[in-house]
């Protein structure tokens, strides 16, 4: 028995290594020469940045700067904007993500969103995380039943809710209902999740759940998180990028950009010198 197991785990440990030595060289999302325009304004002057999966990155940076447009090329959000047109080339898993051929349906599976404001369908919670899956038109109903409940733990919120199923989402807490709309994501397995200042809303406790959450989520995801908050980009961030006024200034490792930032715009900001 173990001398014919032998060279097949041998053989499956070869294999691992090779998918994984491939991973670490494609840049899970990797943007190049992004411009975009809202009819004749500019609001992103031309980006390049590449993405580490299985990391958390952090865009800062003072408001109207263009942190959210670039944050939605990146599931293509800003496609039904009026007067949006954009150049350069986003692609994820080296796949160009704007190829006419490509099914935004299936990309926006693929990269999930949570917004600022939790926004809870009014139905049940159960319904909320199973949504995702149903418009799937996936009809098992056991696979549904452990997929919500996967969900829900994963962000900590199962132990709160399990005898509550039928309870709308919309009659939980902030917190909670922020938690909830993580699960909905989570739901349909992402594999890169946008946040899009997802605590600003919320209370120190809630917003402490959270964080704590996202760190536990970049083992399985790539998360892209835009924040306001200084501390919290840099308790949860590995990497973060500083926009001003369209352009990328400063991307690097949180702690880089946190203790000796290369530019002065980034020190400035972080220290809360403008901004
Ligand atoms: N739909 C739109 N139509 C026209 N202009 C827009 C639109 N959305 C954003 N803009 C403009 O693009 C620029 C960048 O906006 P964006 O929302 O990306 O900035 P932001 O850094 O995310 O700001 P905030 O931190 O306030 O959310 C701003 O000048 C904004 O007014």
């Amino acid at each position: 028995m173990e001398i014919i197991m032998e060279p097949s785990i041998m053989k499956i440990n070869t294999l691992d290594r090779i998918v994984d030595h491939s991973l670490k060289k494609v840049p899970k999302i990797d943007l190049q020469g992004v411009k975009v325009w809202y009819d004749d304004f500019m609001a992103i002057k031309g980006i390049d940045m590449s993405v580490k999966q299985n990391t958390v990155t952090a865009f800062i940076g003072p408001s109207g700067c263009g942190k959210s447009t670039f944050l939605r090329m990146i599931n293509r959000m800003n496609d039904y904007v009026d007067g949006f047109k954009m150049e350069g080339k986003i692609k994820i898993d080296g796949d160009n993500i704007y190829k006419k051929k490509v099914n935004v349906e299936e990309l926006r599976k693929k990269v999930g969103m949570v917004f600022q404001k939790p926004n809870p369908f009014p139905k049940s919670i159960f319904e909320n995380v199973a949504y995702g899956l149903k418009i799937q038109g996936i009809k098992d109903k056991d696979f549904i039943k452990e997929r919500v409940e996967s969900s829900l733990k994963q962000v900590a919120l199962w132990d709160e809710v399990k005898d509550d199923l039928k309870k709308s989402g919309m009659a939980l807490s902030g917190g909670q209902q922020q938690r909830l709309c993580i699960a909905r994501t989570l739901a349909v397995e992402p594999s890169i999740i946008l946040m899009d200042e997802p605590t600003s809303s919320l209370d120190p406790i809630s917003t402490a759940k959270i964080e704590e959450l996202i760190y536990q989520l970049k083992e399985k995801y790539t998360i892209v998180i835009i924040t306001h908050n200084m501390q919290q980009a840099s308790r949860i961030s590995d990497y973060t990028a500083f926009f001003y006024l369209g352009e990328l200034i400063e991307y690097d490792k949180t702690k880089k950009i946190f203790t000796n930032p290369e530019k002065t715009q980034t020190e400035n900001y972080i220290t809360g010198r403008f901004g």
